[in-house]
């Protein structure tokens, strides 16, 4: 059976009264990656903060390799990487005495992984001996990805790790991600709101909304199966999709269903008449699912 890396149960998360986290059940295991969906202010990085025990959540449980987060041992938390929305790193010290600190906490930390990394990311010359803290926005979230592979860690957490990249940092993330993935077996999570990259490494997508993950699935299988049918309310009023996700009627009295079809379904409507079949996207899905 499939070790579970991840064990969320009904995590609850309140601000004052917003109730941001609303009983998240969520699963992740050995070498699942996952890519975590959601609208601006959904609760994604409340999630993965509460998910790593950074933040105090007000209900559930979490549980990373079998422990619980609250009183996870120092060999688990080794296990971990984690790029922040927005890199934590020690502005006064420069690249290379960064690493030179966290390369004593770590007992697996690879020197010439951090080595690599740094030349073909641009850390050669003078940005190698620069205080962080007059890095620009995206070298510093370069050097946050690095900490976080470093130590070849088995559960690798990432919120928004490529926001402020250029394409071409993007492109050799993603590289050396899906190399991580293949390589180690690890597993992965991260939330982004660039779907063309989610669609590059991701195997799984999870959609949070209304404070709960609604639906996770395979992405290709997302894709293959997902259709906006729009017909007459005679047509579509009667259906009934297993896999709806949304259904509207519009001014004209037409009906739009938002569904991830069976392929027996798909055939079956593509013989109704007077009913329109789309394929959808991932971009299309994502506006539909987190309306
Ligand atoms: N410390 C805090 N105090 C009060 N409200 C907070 C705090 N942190 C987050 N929130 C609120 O919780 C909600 C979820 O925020 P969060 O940052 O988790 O969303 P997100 O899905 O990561 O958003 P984005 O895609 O914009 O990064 C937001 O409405 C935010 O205003």
């Amino acid at each position: 059976m499939t070790e579970v890396v991840v064990a969320i149960n009904a995590l609850k998360k309140t601000f004052g009264r917003q109730g941001v986290l609303r009983g998240v059940d969520w699963q992740l295991k050995k070498g699942q990656v996952v890519g975590l969906l959601g609208r601006n202010g959904a609760g994604k990085s409340t999630l993965l903060e509460c998910m790593l025990g950074l933040r105090e959540s007000d209900g559930g449980a979490v549980t990373l390799f079998g422990e619980p987060v609250h009183a996870l041992s120092e060999a688990s938390r080794a296990r971990i990487g984690y790029v922040p929305q927005t890199a934590d790193l020690f502005d006064w010290l420069t690249p290379v005495q960064m690493f030179d600190y966290f390369s004593a906490l770590y007992p697996r930390w690879n020197d010439a992984r951090v080595e690599g990394l740094m030349l073909r990311w641009g850390f050669h010359g003078e940005a190698r001996n620069k205080p962080i803290g007059r890095l620009s926005g995206g070298e510093k979230q370069r050097l946050s990805i690095i900490r976080a592979l470093a130590h070849e860690p088995e559960l690798l957490v990432l919120d928004e790790p490529v926001a402020s990249l250029d394409p071409v940092g993007r492109r050799d993330f993603l590289r050396e991600l899906v190399g991580e993935v293949i390589d180690r077996d690890t597993t992965v999570v991260f939330s982004t709101h660039i779907l063309s990259d989610l669609e590059r490494v991701a195997l799984d997508v999870a959609f949070l909304k209304d404070g709960r993950i609604g639906l996770q699935a395979p992405l290709d299988e997302l894709l293959d199966g997902a259709r906006r049918v729009t017909g007459t309310g005679a047509a579509l009023d009667a259906l009934c999709l297993e896999g709806e996700i949304r259904r509207e009627r519009h001014a004209d009295g037409a009906v739009s269903v938002v569904a991830r079809l069976s392929p027996a379904e798909l055939d079956s409507l593509r013989g109704m008449a007077a009913v329109r079949v789309e394929a959808l996207n991932l971009e299309d899905l994502f506006v539909e699912v987190t309306r």
